[in-house]
């Protein structure tokens, strides 16, 4: 999440457009709750855009191959480490349009999502161990952002520029 929130501090536009969504969506309630961020379509594009850019488990985690197979000509042999690179594969010209830009709107209209079926973009992995607490991170990043977009307006320390900002 403090991606997501260093994403907001340096692109004040997509905060503003974040802001406007949860503050017209809950009014004056008081405080966003886990029902609320159903409609919060925006927010839930931003979430995506911060795993595609930063993804918490950038090789996602170590496999031991049980058996020996070929792929793209390669032989791999059993008890071979394989690592999966969703870093790199997130951040593929081939795949996305501007990949190194934070574009939470290149989520909108599309099907693309994190639930292991596209395999451009896997921030919880894929298959039979692809991560069980999916949903429960993800819940918890749209609550807890949500609630900060709706409660604070944020941004850099005086005598800093966005630019100062390291994304890397
Ligand atoms: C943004 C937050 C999170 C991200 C990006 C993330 C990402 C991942 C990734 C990439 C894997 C490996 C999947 C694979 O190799 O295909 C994984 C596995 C796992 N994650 Fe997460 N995770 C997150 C939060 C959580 C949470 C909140 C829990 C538990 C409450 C959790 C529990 C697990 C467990 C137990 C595994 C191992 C699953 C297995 O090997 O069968 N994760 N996670």
């Amino acid at each position: 999440m403090v991606w997501a929130m260093a994403e907001l501090a340096t692109k004040p536009q997509v905060m503003k457009k974040a802001q406007e969504e949860v503050r017209n969506c809950i009014g004056n309630k008081g405080k966003v709750t886990e029902t609320d961020t159903e409609q919060l379509h925006y927010l839930k594009m931003i979430i995506k855009e911060t795993l595609r850019l930063h993804p918490p488990g950038p090789l996602l985690l170590p496999r031991e191959t049980t058996s020996h197979f070929k792929v793209l000509g390669y032989d791999i042999d059993p008890k071979t480490v394989v690592l999966v690179n969703d870093w790199a594969i997130s951040r593929d010209p081939e795949f996305w349009k501007d990949p190194q830009e934070f574009i939470p709107e290149s989520f909108d209209d599309s099907c693309v999502d994190f639930k292991g079926q596209h395999y451009e973009y896997l921030p919880f992995g894929t298959g039979r161990r692809i991560c069980p607490g999916m949903y429960m991170a993800t819940t918890t990043m749209e609550l807890g952002l949500a609630n900060l977009l709706y409660c604070f307006d944020w941004k850099v320390p005086d005598g800093m520029k966005e630019e100062d900002i390291n994304m890397e």
